[in-house]
């Protein structure tokens, strides 16, 4: 799977842009702030519907224009497809491929299976459970359509069983018979989720152990740990039991969307406790451990999104990568790099095809 070309209009900076791709190696050089991660982030658009940069939908809209576009050709078991990604201003964004438009985003999540490693990542790390709840559910969902629905049946029902506990606040009445609706059906999708992240975080941990052991060639101890209320009880048991509690709160607090994947560097919490060379080896062995397993499941070779990598990579590292791209373990990569001799020497070192893109 490789994508040919893309295009991009008023797509942030960016008014309207070209790009034939090579299908290994494309390199985007250029100064600070030119462009070069929102190219990155165009690629991302087309994999997952939406910015890994920018939430916000609307911001990446290049400012003073009324819409964007992405229009990209991919090749995809030897048949060429279209995939377009538009918004315009108070409308809907809209995702087609063939020209046809999906109802639901969600039936193309996991059509161009693709991982990205960039600075940004630094927040699975600095942030709340949720960049790694979300992180978790990214990669199960791109595999498993089934999981990515029951989540999102699952938040729903979170939602309106928030509104109810902040209505009987409100109004000082108590309907059991909708919260036990509610609860039983937390209860069905929770079980489900919880055990499909337990069993996708059984086949990743062994993977994410190799890479990092592969990358810093230590004995450094790290572990990913997964956090569930489930462990304890069923949440049926939990919604029942902590009803008080969600009363006085207007929050439902127990619950497979209080989830967490703790980074852990020997047993300790690694934001705290790792240095910032320790941080970026285990990240970069997350998404690395990432594209292994996405590889492994779908039977293709993931695209690799390389943001500004080489700078944030001693020598060995950057060996290790050239190796990996050497040894075919890798497919289609899109770099972007600040360095145009740096990304060449480094590039040409992989004997691969290669493009360099100065923006
Ligand atoms: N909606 C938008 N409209 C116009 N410009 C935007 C928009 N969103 C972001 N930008 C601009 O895009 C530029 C940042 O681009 P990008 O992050 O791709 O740079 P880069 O080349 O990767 O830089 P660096 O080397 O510093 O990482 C900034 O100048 C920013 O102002």
């Amino acid at each position: 799977m490789h994508l040919n070309k893309l295009s991009l209009f008023n797509y942030k900076n960016f008014s309207e842009a070209g790009f034939d791709f090579d299908i290994k190696i494309n390199c985007f050089v250029g100064k600070n702030g030119i462009g070069k991660t929102n190219v990155l982030d165009a690629i991302y658009h087309l994999a997952y519907g939406k910015s890994y940069f920018n939430p916000l939908a609307v911001q990446n809209i290049k400012h003073g224009e009324e819409f964007f576009v992405i229009d990209a050709e991919l090749e995809k078991n030897d048949r060429t497809e279209q995939i377009v990604c538009s918004l315009k201003k108070g409308q809907k964004k809209v995702l087609k491929r063939n020209g046809k438009a999906y109802d639901k985003f969600s039936d193309h999540i996991g059509f161009i299976p693709l991982v990205i490693i960039s600075p940004a990542d630094r927040d699975l790390i600095v942030e709340g459970s949720e960049t790694r709840r979300k992180f978790m559910d990214s990669v199960i969902s791109q595999l498993d359509s089934t999981y990515l629905h029951q989540l999102i049946q699952y938040q729903k029902v979170i939602v309106q069983r928030n509104a109810l506990l902040k209505y009987f606040a409100l109004n000082h009445t108590f309907d059991n018979d909708t919260l036990s609706i509610y609860n039983e059906q937390l209860n069905e999708f929770g079980k489900s989720i919880f055990e499909k992240r337990k069993e996708f975080l059984e086949e990743f941990i062994p993977i994410f152990n190799v890479h990092h052991q592969a990358i810093t060639g230590s004995e450094e101890s790290v572990q990913l740990v997964y956090e569930s209320h489930l462990f304890e009880k069923d949440l049926l048991t939990l919604l029942q039991e902590n009803i008080n509690k969600d009363r006085a709160l207007h929050y439902t607090s127990s619950g497979i969307h209080k989830d967490d994947l703790s980074f852990e560097i020997d047993s300790h919490p690694i934001k705290k406790f790792g240095s910032q060379g320790q941080q970026k080896s285990f990240l970069i062995a997350l998404k690395l451990a990432q594209f292994e397993f996405l590889k492994k499941q779908s039977g293709v070779k993931p695209i690799l999104l390389f943001d500004d990598i080489f700078d944030k990579l001693d020598e060995t590292r950057v060996a290790k990568i050239v190796e990996m791209v050497n040894s075919e373990t890798f497919g289609q990569l899109f770099i972007s790099d600040t360095h145009p001799e740096r990304t060449e020497a480094i590039v040409k070192s992989t004997h691969q095809t290669y493009k360099i893109f100065n923006l």
